[in-house]
């Protein structure tokens, strides 16, 4: 499905204030981001139409569905999954599968079997919604989402409630649906490393109102994004291909700008991934360095330089094809006379690369 989903929406509620105009692609992952509070949950709902209140426009590729005319909730074709999903306690996993699929009658979209071998709950059919984990119920409430034929999915932080092991194990199979069921999603989070790893586009909402909005390297590999990424998040986006599993447990990456060495990741030599590098774990030298125990020195060039209110600046570096950011004091800033168009060379410590922060690879 091609098009956008158009919103241009004002909702007051009490002394919030919803304030959107935002296109977003009907393809991949859009993430929704934004610190608590700052609308993303209430942005859902009144694309949702749960927000008879909010005043404006909403239309998916084409359709009017607020504005003009007025589609209720249960006829806009949309997958919702939250954070705690509900069941009916009474009917087995099996059953509350079916009561969504009934509402597919007619609408296409996947069979039972085919949501059941993609999520993998197979063995959960025969169970009780109580008898489910916190991980189990959440991938329940992906595929009851999808059997009901939708024309975009939803997500409204479906991870937040789980410890990391868990989210760990749901993530690939969000990765297999935004690359195999062909159905948009609007997801919605807090993790900069859950968004790195699932999202295409990047939508930025503070206060009601959009911040910033694009491609998810884009906005990660932007300075400007690290005060409301947090310093500690910050880090940009880099491609990478599966060169060689060497023998001391380190696998060999290639990069746009040069080798890389990481702590192993089990994917397959040939395999393409991204990786993302924190700001943190990135530090500058004008001269290449010698004698230094890290194994990772790319060659860079200063495309910006962005001083912050707490005595350090990010420093953003276009290394090959790929940007990268840095994070210094401005003491070294001024040391090294950093400036965009400085030839540089960045250090990335080999265990910077968390396996988490590592997309389309499984963690070993
Ligand atoms: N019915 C309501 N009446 C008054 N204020 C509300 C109402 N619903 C939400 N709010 C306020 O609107 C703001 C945005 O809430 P929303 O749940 O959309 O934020 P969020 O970004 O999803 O936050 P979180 O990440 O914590 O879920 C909050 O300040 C919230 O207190």
């Amino acid at each position: 499905m091609t098009g956008v989903l158009r919103v241009d929406v004002k909702l007051q509620l009490g002394a919030f204030a919803l304030d959107v105009a935002q296109d977003f692609a009907l393809s991949g992952v859009t993430a929704l981001f934004g610190r608590s509070g700052s609308g993303k949950s209430t942005l859902l709902r009144v694309i949702a139409g749960l927000e008879g209140r909010a005043a404006g426009d909403v239309v998916m590729a084409g359709q009017v569905w607020q504005g003009a005319a007025w589609i209720p909730p249960e006829r806009r074709g949309i997958g919702y999954v939250f954070q705690d999903a509900r069941f009916f306690p009474h009917l087995s996993v099996r059953g509350n599968l079916e009561f969504a699929h009934a509402r597919a009658r007619g609408l296409g979209g996947p069979g039972l079997d085919e949501v059941a071998t993609a999520l993998d709950l197979g063995p959960l059919l025969d169970r009780r919604p109580a008898a489910l984990s916190g991980g189990e119920k959440q991938r329940v409430a992906i595929g009851r989402a999808l059997l009901t034929a939708p024309r975009i999915l939803l997500l409204d932080e479906p991870l937040a409630a789980l410890d990391e092991a868990r989210k760990a194990e749901i993530l690939p199979y969000i990765e297999r649906l935004r690359d195999q069921a062909g159905v948009p999603i609007l997801y919605v989070s807090h993790s900069v490393a859950e968004v790195a790893r699932l999202a295409q586009q990047v939508v930025v909402l503070q206060d009601g109102r959009v911040l910033r909005a694009g491609g998810v390297q884009e906005v990660l590999a932007d300075p400007q994004a690290v005060p409301f990424l947090g310093p500690r998040e910050a880090g940009a986006l880099l491609g990478a291909v599966v060169a060689a599993q060497d023998s001391d447990g380190l696998t060999r990456l290639e990069t746009g700008a040069g080798p890389l060495w990481v702590a192993r990741i089990g994917a397959a030599i040939g395999s393409r991934l991204q990786l993302r590098i924190h700001a943190q774990d990135v530090i500058l030298s004008r001269s290449r360095p010698e004698g230094l125990s890290a194994l990772n020195i790319l060659p860079a060039t200063v495309t910006a330089v962005q001083l912050e209110d707490d005595h350090g600046a990010t420093v953003q570096l276009r290394a090959g094809d790929d940007l990268l950011l840095a994070r210094l004091t401005r003491r070294s800033v001024a040391a090294l006379e950093l400036a965009p168009g400085v030839a540089v060379y960045a250090v990335v410590k080999s265990v910077a690369v968390a396996q988490g922060d590592v997309a389309g690879a499984q963690p070993r």
